[in-house]
């Protein structure tokens, strides 16, 4: 395949023509009254029509038939784990860490779709708030069929396997260590070269911003340049038979329609699907003394209309140079009013270098006492503080939230991953409480 071109920037006014039909953007308008080459004129509004200025997200798709033209949604049952019942267990406030999730194998062809399983969650996509985490395990390409949430926007974490991702707006190809955001309503198909796996952050309020940088300056974190969304890029195919898939309220519909939806010939506005490479992230940390709050590494963050306060953080826990002075370098011991889900993209996190592995998960909720193993603590202690090239090779996140969340039946047991032992690397830590100040 042909190198994918991509426009760069976050939150900017895009537009973007496929090359074969040069002029197929209306100039000057919206709406004229027969468009370019017989396209259809089609809004995607992102947020209320009258959302404040610098928070309105829409887009508008000149397209070869309009969305409408699609038989009716029915009920489907390909993802029987996909859910929004945050009742199914009783509450556990542990700490739970899973083992890697399995691929399916070979003999079993799923894909994306069918591969959606969630793990945790809260709230109501029906009121608009709240958040669903999803892993995703497949091994076959989406054939003849789309999908969109209608419930909330998707921040897709390959963990294993390149994704590549057909949108209306165009391709992106999202490789491990990378990322796409596919918003609220936008619909794509996911075609995999093989097994495949990875983490989804569904948030139901709102759209991902950039974080505030304060006092940082006006660069740094994750720079808006890096942020890539695709090209218009159209089929003109009749495909009778193609699949239409909603998540609508927590469940699947499907509705039937003879031609491709990735019939975008050209596009402009500000409510897009991207990608963004966690190798470019410009890390910001403590080069004196303490240990930073890891909200320093957020990434991208959804934000609740409490000030300062997220719905979900993305944050990541790149490579990077340790070099406090008189410090505990490692994450703090910690009990949080916010909920904190792990997943490992490559290597191993340095608070616990055993147990916690790429593909699997933790999840440390509201108020429940997490930090460093044993084995991290006693190293952490001990050790010489020179500068240290830490996290090399690796790459933890961590989506953080401030809804108390439920884990699912799914998560709890069918998926069969909950270390049930994650306690015991707690246990050991000695008491050092001594009558000499100086230890
Ligand atoms: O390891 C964790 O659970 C996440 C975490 C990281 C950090 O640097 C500080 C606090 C914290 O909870
Ligand atoms: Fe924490």
């Amino acid at each position: 395949m042909a190198e994918l071109k991509y426009l760069s920037g976050f939150g900017s006014e895009f537009s973007s023509e496929d090359p074969r039909k040069p002029g197929a953007l209306p100039e000057g308008q919206n709406s004229p009254q027969r468009c370019p080459y017989g396209l259809y004129a089609e809004q995607l509004s992102g947020t209320a029509f009258t959302a404040p200025r610098h928070d309105n997200k829409r887009s508008w798709l000149y397209r070869i038939r309009p969305s409408v033209i699609h038989k009716p949604f029915k009920k489907l049952d390909v993802a029987k784990h996909l859910t929004h019942k945050w009742d199914e267990q009783e509450p556990d406030p542990n700490q739970s860490r899973w083992l890697p999730f399995d691929i399916p194998s070979p003999d079993q062809k799923v894909d994306f779709v069918a591969g959606l399983h969630t793990v945790c969650g809260a709230g109501d996509a029906r009121s608009r708030h709240g958040i669903a985490i999803h892993v995703y395990l497949c091994n076959a390409s989406m054939d003849k069929s789309a999908f969109y949430s209608s419930d909330g926007d998707f921040l897709i974490v390959p963990q294993q396997g390149v994704l590549k991702i057909t949108t209306e707006f165009g391709k992106m190809e999202v490789a491990p260590n990378e990322i796409a955001v596919v918003q609220l309503g936008m619909r794509f198909a996911v075609h995999v070269d093989g097994p495949s796996r990875g983490y989804i952050l569904e948030v139901f309020d709102g759209h991902f911003k950039l974080p505030d940088l304060g006092p940082i300056g006006a660069n740094g974190l994750a720079n808006p340049r890096d942020f890539l969304t695709p090209v218009a890029h159209y089929e003109d195919v009749d495909l009778p038979g193609f699949k239409i898939i909603s998540k609508y309220q927590g469940s699947l519909f499907v509705a039937e329609q003879d031609h491709s939806p990735f019939d975008v010939v050209a596009w402009h506005g500000n409510y897009v699907p991207y990608k963004y490479d966690l190798s470019k992230f410009m890390v910001i940390n403590a080069v004196a003394y303490d240990h930073c709050d890891p909200s320093i590494f957020t990434v991208l963050t959804c934000p609740s209309t409490k000030p300062g306060v997220a719905i979900a953080d993305f944050v990541i826990f790149p490579p990077r140079w340790s070099v406090q002075e008189h410090t505990f370098r490692p994450p703090y011991y910690h009990r949080n009013c916010m909920s904190e889900f792990m997943g490992l993209i490559l290597g191993s996190y340095e608070a616990k270098e055993g147990g916690f592995l790429p593909g699997g998960a933790s999840l440390h909720s509201m108020m429940t006492p997490h930090g460093p193993d044993d084995k991290c603590f006693n190293a952490a202690s001990n050790e010489e503080l020179k500068p240290q090239k830490i996290a090399v090779g690796t790459q933890a996140f961590m989506f953080e939230s401030s809804l108390s969340m439920a884990i699912t039946k799914w998560g709890a047991e069918t998926c069969q991953k909950l270390d049930a032992k994650y306690y015991e690397c707690w246990q050991n830590l000695p008491k050092l409480f001594s009558d000499k100040i100086n230890v």
